[in-house]
């Protein structure tokens, strides 16, 4: 069906009732504003989401919205910053549909109720291609406190949040249903991996203890080993990181062992938006009862080291990866 709605009129009627913010100017100017925050700093991201790379065009439009937003969450909480507002491009194939569009605004309304945001402007283009969805997110964080991927020193421990590889086997198990056969998982595990899949889980709530107790932090998107790496060489330290602490869900747990390729998979096949961080072994008790006040599972999965080598261990013996991450070239 083609739209019925122009440009504008398709703004007004999905967008403007997103745009709370006074600064946002109800969607009728050229830009917005966001008020200073004294002893705050204001932490901006950008991600873009893409079908068919992403996300799969078939995807309800709430879910894919909602992870459009999710994903840039994360990366603020990464930083220690709460969310404020959000800016959201979307790039509309030539035919669209009122009811994609209506469930695309509604899963922002849900998410913006759930993480405190405001959408704050953006724009509307056609696409001869795909569907493209970028948003670019701000939010605050406690001046000084923002951990970035460089602070990182050897004797220090690498914490990650929550799970690993749940969404990167609720992707493969999305592109082959037999899998869930080879894994023994139950109803309720399937479900679980392909709602990770769908709905990333930002750790927005532990921002102020990541901005607190982080002395290097980036959050997990590509995949656990590769973005070690990556904070690994920031940081130009190296990492030995013990697998077996990496903490796993029941249903990737039982994957791992009875096809064991699937815990590489799981290691680095990336759409975790877990935040991974180094804490100086002084703090880890402090910084563990925090989170769990807070009702976020951190786990201990290695130390940083001296040099360069980031080297995963598991059962003393060195795992060996084709690739540690997912890289889009
Ligand atoms: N096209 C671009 N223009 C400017 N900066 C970019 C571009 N693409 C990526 N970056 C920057 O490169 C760094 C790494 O990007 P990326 O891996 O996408 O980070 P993240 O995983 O946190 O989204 C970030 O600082 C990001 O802002
Ligand atoms: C249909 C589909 N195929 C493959 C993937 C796997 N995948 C695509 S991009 C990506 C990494 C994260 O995306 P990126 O654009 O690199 O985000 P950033 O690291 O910039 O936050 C992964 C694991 C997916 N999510 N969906
Ligand atoms: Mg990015
Ligand atoms: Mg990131
Ligand atoms: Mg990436």
């Amino acid at each position: 069906m083609s739209g019925r709605l122009d440009e504008f009129g398709l703004i007004a009627r999905y967008f403007r009732p997103l745009a709370t913010a006074p600064g946002a100017a109800g969607l009728t100017d050229d830009a917005a504003t966001i008020p200073h925050a004294f002893g705050k700093e204001l932490v901006v991201t950008t991600d873009a989401v893409v079908a068919g790379v992403h996300f799969f065009p078939d995807d309800p439009a709430d879910a894919v919205a909602r992870k459009a937003l999710r994903v840039n969450l994360s990366d603020l909480a990464a930083k220690g910053a709460r969310p404020t507002g959000y800016l959201v491009t979307l790039a509309l194939p030539d035919v669209w549909d009122e009811d994609w569009l209506e469930a695309f605004s509604e899963g922002l309304a849900i998410d913006q109720e759930e993480f405190g945001v405001s959408l704050l402007g953006g724009d509307t283009v056609r696409s001869p291609g795909g569907l493209v969805i970028s948003i670019t997110a701000f939010g605050h964080a406690a001046e000084g406190h923002v951990p970035r991927r460089d602070g990182a020193a050897p004797g220090q421990r690498l914490y990650v949040t929550g799970t690993i590889g749940d969404a990167a086997l609720g992707l493969m198990l999305r592109q082959d249903e037999r899998l869930g056969r080879l894994w023994d998982l139950s109803r309720a595990e399937k479900e679980a991996l392909l709602d990770r899949y769908l709905l990333p889980e930002p750790r927005v709530a532990l921002a102020s203890v990541v901005g607190a107790y982080g002395t290097a932090s980036m959050d997990v998107s590509d995949g656990l080993i590769g973005d070690v790496r990556k904070l690994a060489e920031a940081s130009r330290v190296g990492a030995v990181i013990d697998a077996v602490r990496v903490p796993l869900s029941s249903g990737v747990a039982r994957a791992a062992r009875l096809d064991p390729p699937a815990l590489g998979s799981a290691l680095t096949g990336g759409d975790d938006y877990e935040i991974l961080l180094a804490i100086d072994p002084e703090d880890a008790e402090a910084f563990e009862a925090e989170a769990i006040s807070l009702g976020v599972r951190v786990a201990d999965i290695g130390v940083l080291t001296e040099g360069s080598a980031v080297r995963v261990e598991r059962h003393g013996r060195e795992m060996i990866f084709q690739r540690g991450s997912w890289n889009h070239f």
